[in-house]
């Protein structure tokens, strides 16, 4: 590993109204690891999945991005910096049901001012990679969940962000489905040396990490696989 983290939370608290979501949480994510963010329901995952992201500010506590403090940007720069170093996988309905596979891959760098044909042509090559090509010209609704779940990776990896985060990106998925998503979306971020953050409750997914970090009342514990 590097010397320097990519992404560091320090002694985080955040609290909705009178419940404790973060209770001292910290953590760090180094270059290209998969991190597994894990624990029991209501344990805190997702509210410091959203601190580490830029999307909520904790009520003290300190993150930064490659040593900037995310608190003190202002939400434009919080929000740019989410569209061109960060790419997200939630668990279901992150597809724009209009839109055809290919060009909802290649939303993102629509949005970042990429000529059509450019942002196809990129968009076709990760449906490629996560073995959904077939699906370019198909609305998610015309897809299965397993499907869907490797075009809405192939959309977050095709800006080819720093971090990856996943927000129990199987949930949703059958067995088999989830660990074909796991085995494609592990291997396309280490191939792009993109970091992963991804919160899961499953042994099995967390399988697929480097590292284990557990949240229990809001406060985080390192667990250091042996193997
Ligand atoms: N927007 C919100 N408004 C009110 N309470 C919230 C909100 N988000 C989270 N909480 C509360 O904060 C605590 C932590 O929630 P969080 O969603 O971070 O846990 P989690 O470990 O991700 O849970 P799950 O595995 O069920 O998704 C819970 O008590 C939850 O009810």
């Amino acid at each position: 590993m590097t010397a320097a983290p990519l992404l560091e939370a320090d002694d985080l608290h955040r609290s909705f109204g009178a419940t404790p979501a973060l209770d001292g949480a910290t953590m760090r994510v180094w270059p290209g690891e998969v991190v597994a963010v894990m624990g029991s329901s209501g344990s805190g995952k997702s509210t410091l999945l959203h601190c580490l992201a830029g999307i909520l500010l904790p009520d003290s506590g300190v993150v930064t991005y490659g040593g900037r403090d995310l608190s003190a940007m202002s939400e434009t720069e919080r929000s740019a910096l989410r569209r061109t170093d960060f790419g997200f996988v939630f668990q279901f309905g992150q597809l724009v049901p209009e839109l055809t596979c290919l060009e909802n891959v290649a939303l993102p760098l629509r949005l970042e001012r990429i000529r059509r044909g450019e942002a196809e042509r990129r968009a076709a090559e990760w449906l490629e990679r996560l073995e959904v090509a077939d699906l370019a010209r198909k609305r998610p609704g015309e897809t299965s969940g397993g499907q869907a779940q490797r075009v809405a990776v192939a959309r977050a990896l095709v800006t080819r962000p720093r971090v990856v985060f996943a927000d129990e990106p199987t949930g949703a998925l059958d067995s088999l489905n989830g660990e074909k998503v796991m085995r494609l979306l592990t291997q396309a971020a280490r191939e792009t040396a993109a970091a992963v953050v991804l919160v899961t409750h499953e042994a099995r997914v967390a399988g697929y990490s480097d590292r284990e970090v557990v949240v229990r009342d809001g406060r985080t514990r390192d667990l250091t696989r042996a193997s």
